[in-house]
């Protein structure tokens, strides 16, 4: 049995094959703004699968998955078997991908366990000690730190955000650099304290998404960077749903 497991996020759209007991080598990436029927069948053509499970955050493209895929074809959701329960008044405003989340790191990691997903968002995803997905907190991701500067200001230029030489920037680019990291990194351990205190007891912090290991690398009480945690998520779903 092949899985195609697909994690349609805001930034990118990426593609894994699995078998139920692992991912396989082929990754394939498409911008989310760019999935269409057409760039589908011309980045994986001639993908062989047998079932596609999807967890989506963006309907337009949900929609467009929904029918390309023409094979058994499991939707994640809170009404998905999941292997961790839903303690959590608005299930249905759960985003997929942070249910994914949540499936992957109880799985790999135990409970209690918090997911830190840097994406377009930043989201912590808490799961508590009996298993349960408590919820968590969605600040902008690190890439606004640089985009809202370049936007709205006349001289400031777009950064690639990058490991700053020094806190004490000594040009502009350094500047920016130092405020993204340092203040990325600083909002990052804030949040974290908060959610352990509250939670009463200590959680695995894992961290995935595009800028992990960036961030995590000056955070010390992040545990693990596991980039697979979404998919690797998303095929204990395939198991467990398809
Ligand atoms: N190919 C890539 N490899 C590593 N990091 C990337 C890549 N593409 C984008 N990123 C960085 O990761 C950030 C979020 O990407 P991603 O985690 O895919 O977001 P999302 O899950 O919201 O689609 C991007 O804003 C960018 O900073
Ligand atoms: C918070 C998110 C935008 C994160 O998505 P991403 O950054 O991975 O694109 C996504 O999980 C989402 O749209 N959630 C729905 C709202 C919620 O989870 O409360
Ligand atoms: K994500």
């Amino acid at each position: 049995m092949t899985y195609l497991l697909i994690d349609n996020s805001n930034t990118r759209t990426k593609f894994v094959l699995s078998t139920p007991d692992a991912l396989l080598p082929e990754r394939y990436m498409i911008p989310t703004r760019e999935v269409s029927e057409e760039r589908l069948d011309e980045v994986l053509a001639g993908v062989h699968y047998d079932a596609a499970v999807v967890c989506s955050v963006v309907p337009r493209v949900g929609e467009v998955l929904k029918n390309w895929i023409g094979k058994p074809c499991h939707f994640l959701s809170c009404d998905s078997r999941l292997g961790v329960g839903i303690d959590y008044p608005h299930p249905r405003q759960i985003g997929a991908d942070r249910l994914a989340n949540a499936v992957g790191a109880a799985a790999y990691y135990g409970c209690p366990c918090v997911v830190v997903d840097f994406g377009t968002a930043v989201t912590f995803d808490v799961i508590g000690p009996q298993c349960t997905y408590l919820g968590g907190v969605i600040a902008p991701g690190l890439a606004s730190m640089g985009d809202y500067l370049e936007r709205n200001t006349a001289l400031l230029p777009a950064i690639d955000p990058q490991e700053p030489a020094h806190a004490i920037g000594t040009s502009t680019v350094e500047a920016m650099q130092s405020g993204a990291v340092y203040g990325y990194r600083g909002l990052v351990k804030e949040i974290l304290a908060r959610l352990e205190e509250e939670l009463g007891t200590r959680p695995a912090v894992v961290a995935t998404g595009g800028d992990a290991a960036l961030i995590a690398r000056g955070v010390e009480r992040i545990d693990h960077v596991d980039p697979d945690i979404t998919l690797n998520g998303l095929r204990i779903a395939a198991v467990l749903n398809l």
